[in-house]
């Protein structure tokens, strides 16, 4: 069996494929050579962008690597800024220079404001109805505002900023707990970030004895939902052949989704009962009071509703619990970085007292500490593809329309011709302030720019910044005896640490009663 084949095989986990199923992929692949032919003979004016030599029936999916970010990256060294990859029958488009990614996020914005969306993404999300995969216009601008300007603004984020408070200092005292002991930072970072998002949605929370197990269950159910939606899918790229699910990938995304879809089942039930005189202010019941609103003009269906706490949940957890996880592990490396955040901290904040999110604003090192890990490890490296919804020209090249966009936002920030020792880990290219999250400029755009940039900025730059500054002004940390740092990564349509962080605490603070 060639190498191409096995990676292949590994990477669609196709190992319970019968001969059955074999053959007729055959058969069903055979017409898709067919109509593959037909479309890459036709002459297209402008050219497509360059790319590597592709086979029939399979185009470049035998020599995907499973880590597109990289893989992308490399490509962009052979064959330039812009490059086309067959995926069956599906054109891909990765941009890996600042001056097309403009382009595309800002010139060609409207156009390239769609998604395409994956069998995964609609399985989901209840048939792509959220934020991320409906398609631009009308509806999403609902979905948006209801989400950006009501659910995220900064006023409501402040007015929550009691939960947070509370969730974190719960987290500081379980460190507290196991002082002296190995804890696996990913996954307490994630429970802290889940805990207030759900409580932010209907009031949940996990506590006590179930925050390990129920908490564990939900990073996994995260962690399942986020792999399958970076993986390729055959039936993504054979949408003839989708029905059959042949890697089985729908099937188990709608596991997955059930379980979070049995959550808001129960809590959309209980708020319902909850008289409103109680006055409970989150976000299901305000969501509901829409969703009743008969006056509205694009009105907001229990159906995306639903899908809208689950861009929430799961776009809101995992991708600052994971930058946290490379904020601590690129820090590790080290030390005296460590050190002159805490001495910073110390001024802000002294050493008698926690950290409260009023010390934020005084803590500008603490911000570059962030800019640099989202500059060294973007969290979604290939921001969320987008798709043009009519045919168009980027860098001189056509890109058609329907096609899959990557925007190598990993491959910019390390980009060396931009950044001066681009694989080195130095906040301090980030305090004369010329960056921003806004998007304006495309050599750093960690949230992504135009219309589909992150909804979440506010609330993600409030969740890092205060955990980060609270771990490092509680406590001292240390890698177990005898382990190695590993930094390696691993893609997703989140990227994670390869290898879990497990590190030591030991307590900073004088007084003990600060940790209860
Ligand atoms: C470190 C944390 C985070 C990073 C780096 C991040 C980054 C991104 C990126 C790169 C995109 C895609 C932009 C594009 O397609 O061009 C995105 C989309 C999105 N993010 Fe975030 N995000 C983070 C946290 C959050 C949080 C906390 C929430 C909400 C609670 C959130 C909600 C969303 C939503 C709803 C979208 C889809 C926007 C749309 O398609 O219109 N994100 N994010």
């Amino acid at each position: 069996m060639s190498d191409a084949w096995s990676r292949w095989l590994l990477m669609f986990n196709t190992s319970d494929f019968t001969y059955a199923l074999t053959v007729t992929v055959t058969v069903l692949l055979v017409i898709s050579l067919i109509t593959l032919i037909s479309i890459k003979t036709k002459k297209i004016s402008p050219p497509l962008p360059p790319g590597p030599k592709s086979l029939p029936l399979v185009g470049n999916l035998l020599s995907l690597d499973p880590d597109l970010h990289t893989y992308f990256t490399t490509l962009g060294k052979t064959y330039g800024p812009i490059v086309t990859l067959w995926l069956g029958h599906k054109v891909g488009i990765v941009i890996n220079s600042p001056v097309l990614a403009s382009e595309v996020l800002k010139h060609h914005d409207t156009i390239f404001a769609n998604r395409d969306v994956p069998a995964a993404g609609e399985e989901a999300t209840y048939g792509g109805k959220d934020i991320v995969w409906t398609p631009y216009g009308p509806k999403w601008r609902m979905l948006r505002r209801v989400c950006v300007s009501e659910m995220l603004s900064k006023s409501t984020l402040d007015s929550f900023y009691e939960l947070r408070r509370r969730e974190i200092r719960q987290t500081m005292g379980y460190f507290y707990s196991r002082v002296g002991l190995p804890v696996d930072i990913g996954e307490q970072m994630f429970l802290t970030t889940m805990n207030v998002v759900t409580n932010m949605m209907w009031g949940g929370t996990v506590k006590g004895d179930d925050r390990a197990g129920l908490g564990t269950e939900l990073r996994l159910v995260v962690n399942g939902i986020t792999q399958l939606l970076g993986m390729p899918n055959i039936s993504d790229f054979y949408p003839g052949l989708a029905r059959f699910d042949l890697q089985g990938v729908r099937k188990k995304m709608k596991v997955l989704a059930k379980k979070f879809d049995d959550i808001f089942e129960t809590a959309i039930k209980q708020r319902k009962e909850i008289d409103e005189q109680e006055g409970s202010k989150d976000f299901l019941q305000f969501l509901l009071k829409l969703r009743d609103d008969k006056e509205a003009k694009m009105p907001l269906t229990m159906t995306h509703l639903k899908a809208l706490l689950m861009d929430m949940v799961t776009g809101g957890t995992d991708t600052t619990s994971n930058s946290l996880e490379f904020a601590l592990a690129e820090l590790m490396n080290k030390p005296q970085i460590i050190q002159r955040v805490q001495e910073e901290l110390d001024i802000a904040v002294g050493k008698n007292k926690m950290v409260e999110e009023s010390h934020l604003s005084k803590l500008p090192y603490l911000y570059a500490v962030m800019k640099e890990i989202l500059r060294l490890h973007p969290i979604l490296p290939l921001l969320v593809p987008h798709c043009p919804s009519e045919t168009c020209v980027v860098g001189g090249y056509t890109v058609p329309k329907g096609s899959r966009v990557f925007i190598n936002v990993w491959s910019i920030h390390r980009d060396p011709s931009i950044w001066e020792n681009p694989l080195e880990f130095i906040p301090e290219r980030f305090l004369d302030g010329q960056w921003d999250y806004s998007g304006k400029d495309f050599k750093y755009f960690p949230f992504g720019s135009g219309r589909r940039i992150c909804a979440g900025i506010a609330m993600a730059e409030n969740m890092f910044l205060f955990s980060l500054a609270s771990l490092l002004h509680s406590f001292d940390w240390k890698l177990p005896e005898g382990q190695k740092l590993d930094l390696s990564e691993k893609f997703g349509i989140v990227l994670k640490k390869k290898v879990p962080l497990v590190l030591i605490p030991t307590p900073r603070l004088s007084n003990p009663e600060l940790y209860q």
